[in-house]
């Protein structure tokens, strides 16, 4: 089933080979790709504008600083994501229509250390790019593991606080490594129609960076002007579809190469409704919940323990071993 779920990546462009990527500086070259001038993003990493793509037209123009989700027009992610908790600590608007937002902090350090931990474990499984379809096998050349819900509680949970999603509507969580040079080329999240029977659409994609980058290695979207660079527990937060699970063409995007060491990213995969996880073995429905209802205990449990003493310390060091 990785390679049915490989078919999901069916709809990538191809359009930028790894040299093109890396020569984005070069002016005189009469594609998107000059726009994305690794030596010009700001000190917020977003990209000047590109030219867009014919019939695509976003709605609003980005906001390169970022801005707080209180500037954004009441009922506003209604259309996306009802549910997203708006007054989440440190989420900042870079895209408002389509949405693109990201959030500092969102994993702790350690936290995003154990997530990349995790795939030298055996609770993690080995998917390389080799096996995925011939098309996404040229578009990524990154490795890819699979691990179950039930792996990663405290990501699960922090997912299901976000956005307001059913637990069992998240894919199983993934977790990506670029060594220097690898990257993801111009996809679309969207899931090809043969596999909607499982979860319907995805609605929202849910990133964080494990690690800081210092060169290259953004998730760039073409058609937005937007770029996101790497930064240690950051989020990146996005919509392939609309609610109904209409895709969105204008979140075109790639995991740009990094240019000095490795990238880690985790991601989640928000559906329309709920998925049954079939990726790795042993994983079956209603994980995701089950994840769900242990992050929320050990919140709890770590919330009755007094602030101070040894008791507080064993709670803390307890949340910290299993995200
Ligand atoms: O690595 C990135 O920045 C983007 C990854 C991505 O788009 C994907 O895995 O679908
Ligand atoms: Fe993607």
């Amino acid at each position: 089933s990785v390679l049915l779920r490989a078919g999901a990546r069916a709809t990538v462009v191809p359009l930028a080979s790894r040299r093109a990527l890396v020569r984005l500086g070069a002016k005189k070259q009469k594609s998107h790709f000059e726009a994305y001038t690794i030596a010009d993003r700001s000190a917020a990493g977003i990209f000047p504008a590109p030219a867009r793509r014919d019939g695509v037209r976003p709605l609003k123009k980005h906001l390169p600083e970022g801005a707080p989700l209180s500037k954004a027009p009441e009922g506003w992610a209604d259309r996306w994501l009802p549910g997203l908790q708006l007054s989440h600590k440190g989420m900042r608007l870079l895209h408002l229509c389509p949405p693109v937002m990201i959030i500092d902090d969102f994993l702790s350090h350690e936290e995003c250390a154990e997530l990349i931990a995790l795939t030298e474990s055996d609770r993690a499984f080995e998917v390389q790019s080799a096996t995925f379809s011939t098309l996404t096998a040229a578009a990524r050349t990154s490795t890819t593991w699979y691990t179950r819900h039930g792996a990663v509680p405290t990501f699960v949970g922090r997912a299901v606080e976000l956005t307001g999603a059913h637990p069992d509507s998240l894919e199983e969580p993934q977790i990506v490594r670029y060594a220097t040079g690898q990257r993801f080329s111009w996809h679309y999240d969207e899931v090809p129609r043969s596999l909607l029977a499982n979860g319907g659409q995805r609605r929202a994609t849910l990133l964080v960076y494990l690690n800081d980058v210092e060169l290259g290695g953004g998730t760039a979207f073409r058609d937005l002007g937007v770029g996101v660079q790497p930064k240690c527990g950051r989020a990146l937060l996005f919509c392939p579809s609309d609610v109904d699970g209409t895709p969105d063409d204008r979140t075109l995007h790639a995991g740009e190469p990094p240019l000095s060491g490795a990238k880690w990213i985790a991601q989640f995969w928000l559906h329309e409704r709920e998925y049954v996880p079939g990726v790795v073995p042993g994983a079956q429905a209603g994980d995701a919940s089950a994840a769900y209802e242990l992050y929320c205990a050990r919140r709890r449990a770590s919330m009755e323990q007094p602030s101070d003493g040894a008791s507080a310390t064993a709670a803390g060091a307890g949340v910290a071993q299993n995200i």
